[in-house]
């Protein structure tokens, strides 16, 4: 049966006085994608990194089932968190631009686990990606943006993730490669059974792969829905996330 992998619980976080995340609750079942929506600067990025310890929350918790096991992620290092198999794929890409393809996915073997296999989940990332098994010598920095965009995700496929968070996945992206990168993402549930959250401002693309949706707006969930049609005919999404 089915549980979530997943769950945050009333959070609070933000930088210094000011306070990004109003009461957050959110919860990702296993095996799942949920596509956390909204425009810029409504703490999507924000939520992704207090899930992974990068801004400590001031009220309300982070947990995960992990291995069968309950977890308390909430004011945990990242390291710990990201040991426990929670891996983000940022936003910006963030690669190491003068590495090659190999260099920056080996350096995403991060845990522990991972680190005794690495030629196998290298060769899980060119069979996922096979343009990166073509190009793995070539740097990074004269790939394409959708091309740089696989690296980011094979490097955190490395980690042998049990969460994955992607933050922001298109952008920057041409639209041919906008909706390439999100099937992948879709792909990676199906073939790996990967539990996702995967924060999106490109609405009409990310619900096609997410089996459900949460829209933040202003630090706080306005909306969640369960089926593409749920969120594309909600009234409060089309007034706040898509203005109309
Ligand atoms: N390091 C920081 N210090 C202070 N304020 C920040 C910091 N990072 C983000 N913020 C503020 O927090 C709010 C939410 O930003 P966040 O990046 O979480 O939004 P987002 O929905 O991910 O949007 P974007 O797509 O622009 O990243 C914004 O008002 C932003 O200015």
């Amino acid at each position: 049966m089915a549980y979530d992998a997943l769950v945050v619980r009333d959070l609070d976080a933000g930088y210094g006085a000011v306070r990004v995340l109003h009461g957050v609750s959110l919860r990702v079942p296993e095996g799942q994608i949920v596509a956390l929506l909204g425009t810029n600067g409504n703490g999507k990025s924000t939520l992704m990194k207090a899930i992974l310890g990068l801004v400590k929350p001031t009220r309300g918790t982070v947990r995960a089932r992990l291995d069968g096991r309950e977890v308390d992620l909430t004011g945990r290092a990242t390291e710990e968190i990201v040991d426990l198999g929670v891996v983000l794929v940022p936003e910006g890409r963030r690669l190491f631009r003068d590495l090659t393809v190999e260099e920056n996915l080996v350096l995403g073997a991060w845990r522990a686990c991972a680190r005794r296999e690495i030629s196998g989940n290298l060769r899980l990332c060119f069979e996922t990606f096979p343009r990166l098994g073509e190009r793995r010598r070539q740097r990074v920095g004269s790939m394409s943006g959708g091309e740089q965009q696989m690296v980011a995700i094979g490097r955190a496929l490395m980690s042998m993730p049990r969460i994955l968070l992607v933050d922001e996945p298109s952008v920057g992206l041409a639209p041919i490669m906008v909706k390439q990168t999100i099937e992948t993402i879709g792909a990676l549930k199906a073939k790996l059974g990967l539990t996702v959250l995967m924060a999106e401002q490109n609405f009409t693309q990310a619900i096609r792969i997410a089996d459900r949706g949460s829209v933040l707006v202003h630090g706080s969930i306005a909306f969640e829905g369960e089926t593409a049609e749920s969120l594309g005919d909600n009234h409060l999404v089309r007034q706040f996330y898509l203005g109309t």
